[in-house]
C-alpha cells in the first residue's frame, strides 16, 4: 500500500528490515543481560563477542526467512502457522535428533553440516555448544566458550557461524529478487504458464455478451478509436491511455472464472475528471487497482503520460495519488502527520512541505478549529474520507484516482468534497468511481 503512495522499494525494505533487527536485537539482548544478571552460565561464561556474533547472525538470518516467507505467502494467517510450524518443529527435532546426532562420536561430521542448513537446527546447534562449554566451565572453574576454542574439532560453533553468514546474505539476495519478480524467475514463469493455461478456458457466458452488447454503445466505440489513433501516432505524453484493459479472476473450488473489466479503452487529458458509475461488483475497484498496480490486467495496458503500465510501475508511483475504498489510517497519528509523512514520500521537504500541509488541511476543512491536529480516532467518517483525499492530493500527483470517495458522507460532507476534487482538477486528471447516480 505504501508503495502507491510513491515509497520505494530501496527506503521500504531498509526501514523494515531495520525495524526487525532492532525489535529482535532488542529482545536478544534482553534476554542476555538478564540471564547474565541471574547468574546463568551460558551468558555469564561464554565469550561476549561469540555469544553477539551468534546471536546477530542469527537474528538477521530470521529476519530474511521471515521476508522469503512473506513473498510466499498473501495471507498473514497462513505465514504465521507455517512459521510456528517451524520454530516448535525445529526445536523438537533439535532436542529429540540432533542432539542424538551430535553425541555420537561416529556420526558423519559433514552430515550434521548438511542438518544444519536447516535454520532452527544451526541455532540449536549453537545453543547446544555454549550450553555445553559454559557447564564444563562452571565445573573446572575455568571460563566457557572463547575466541581461541572454534578451532576445537569437536566445537561445531564455527561450523555454525560460517553457514548462517553465508545463509543471511545469500537469502537476503533471494528474498529481494523474488520481491522484485524478474519476469525469467521460474516461479513467474510458473505463473505465466498457468496464467496462458487459464485464459483460453475463460468463456463468456451468454449473459454476459447480452450486457456487452447493451454497453457496446457509440460512444464506447468511439472511444476505441481515439484510443488506437493515438496509440499509433505516439501521442502518449500528458494523458492517460487504456488500451484494451482487461481482467478476469481466475475461479478456484470449481468456481468459474470472473470477468470483471473487458477490455477497457479510454482517452483522458490533464484537467479531465472521469466519473465511473456502476453497481457493486461492476468491475469499478478492479479497473483501479489495475491502475495503480494492485493487480496485474489479465491484458491490455495504459498509458500514464507515456509510461506503460506493465513496465514503468515504479516510475509511476511517483506521479499517482490515491485514495482507496477503505481509509487506511493511522488512529493515533493527526491529519497533520499523516500529511507530513506522505509528502515526504512525494518528495517534499523544509517550506514546501509546511506550506503543501497547510494548503492541504485548509482545502479539505480540516484547518480550522485544529482539527489537523487532532488524532484521527476523533474523527468523524466524513473527516477521515477528507484526509484521505487530501493525501491521494499531495505533491501535486498528475493522476489522482479516488475509489469511491464519497462512500457513507452525509450530504453537507458530500458537497465538501466535491468541491475540493473540483479545485483539484484543474491540476491534475482525476478518475473517480461511485455506486451513487
Ligand atoms: N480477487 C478477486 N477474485 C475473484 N473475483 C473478484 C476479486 N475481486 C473482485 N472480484 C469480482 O470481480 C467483480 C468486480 O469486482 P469489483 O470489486 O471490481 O467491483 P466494484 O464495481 O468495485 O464493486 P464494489 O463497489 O462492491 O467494490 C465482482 O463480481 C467481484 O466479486
Amino acid at each position: 500500500m505504501m508503495k502507491m503512495h510513491g515509497l520505494k522499494d530501496g527506503p521500504y525494505w531498509l526501514i523494515s528490515y531495520s525495524y526487525f533487527l532492532s525489535l529482535s536485537g532488542a529482545y536478544v539482548t534482553f534476554f542476555a543481560v538478564f540471564g547474565s544478571l541471574i547468574g546463568l552460565d551460558i551468558f555469564r561464561l561464554n565469550s561476549h563477542v561469540i555469544q553477539f556474533l551468534f546471536f546477530f547472525i542469527y537474528i538477521n538470518l530470521q529476519i530474511v526467512l521471515a521476508f522469503l516467507l512473506a513473498s510466499f505467502f498473501s495471507s498473514v494467517k497462513t505465514a504465521s502457522v507455517i512459521s510456528y510450524i517451524y520454530v516448535f518443529g525445529s526445536g523438537l527435532l533439535g532436542e529429540a535428533l540432533l542432539k542424538l546426532f551430535i553425541e555420537d562420536t561416529n556420526f558423519p561430521r559433514p552430515w550434521l553440516v548438511i542438518m544444519e542448513l536447516v535454520p532452527g537446527f544451526s541455532l540449536y546447534r549453537g545453543v547446544y555448544e555454549l550450553s555445553e562449554y559454559a557447564a564444563a566451565g562452571s565445573y573446572m572453574g575455568k571460563p566457557g566458550m572463547q575466541w581461541g576454542d572454534l578451532n576445537d574439532p569437536i566445537n561445531g560453533m564455527k561450523d555454525v557461524l560460517i553457514l548462517t553468514f553465508i545463509e543471511w546474505i545469500l537469502l537476503l539476495l533471494v528474498a529481494y529478487f523474488l520481491d522484485h519478480r524478474p519476469a525469467w524467475h521460474p516461479i513467474f514463469l510458473f505463473g505465466i504458464l498457468s496464467t496462458k493455461h487459464s485464459s483460453p478456458s475463460y468463456k463468456a457466458n451468454p449473459r454476459s455478451k447480452r450486457v456487452f452488447a447493451d454497453m457496446a454503445k457509440d460512444d464506447v466505440f468511439l472511444e476505441h478509436k481515439v484510443v488506437k489513433r493515438l496509440l499509433k501516432e505516439m501521442d502518449t505524453r500528458n494523458m492517460i491511455i487504456c488500451h484494451n484493459l482487461k481482467k478476469v479472476y481466475r475461479g478456484n473450488n470449481r468456481n468459474p472464472d470472473k470477468l470483471a473489466v473487458r477490455g477497457l479503452s479510454l482517452a483522458l487529458h490533464k484537467g479531465q475528471c472521469f466519473g465511473m458509475l456502476g453497481p457493486n461488483g461492476a468491475g469499478k475497484s478492479s479497473f483501479i487497482n489495475m491502475m495503480i498496480g494492485l493487480v496485474a490486467p489479465t491484458c491490455g495496458t495504459a498509458y500514464i503520460h507515456g509510461m506503460d503500465l506493465r513496465k514503468d510501475m515504479n516510475e509511476i508511483y511517483a506521479n499517482i495519488g490515491v485514495c482507496p475504498q477503505h481509509d487506511l489510517l493511522w488512529e493515533t497519528l493527526t491529519g497533520r502527520e499523516h500529511l507530513l509523512f506522505y509528502g515526504r514520500m512525494k518528495n517534499l521537504a523544509g517550506a514546501a512541505l509546511t506550506k503543501a500541509v497547510e494548503e492541504s488541511l485548509k482545502s479539505v476543512n480540516l484547518f480550522h478549529c485544529g482539527f489537523g491536529d487532532k488524532s484521527v480516532s476523533k474523527y468523524s467518517g466524513g473527516m477521515k474520507r477528507r484526509l484521505s483525499v487530501a493525501i491521494a492530493l499531495i505533491g501535486n500527483p498528475k493522476v489522482v484516482y479516488m475509489d469511491e470517495p464519497s462512500t457513507g458522507l452525509d450530504t453537507i460532507s458530500r458537497n465538501d468534497l466535491w468541491n475540493v476534487i473540483k479545485r483539484a482538477k484543474k491540476e491534475c486528471t482525476i478518475i473517480l468511481t461511485s455506486n451513487e447516480c
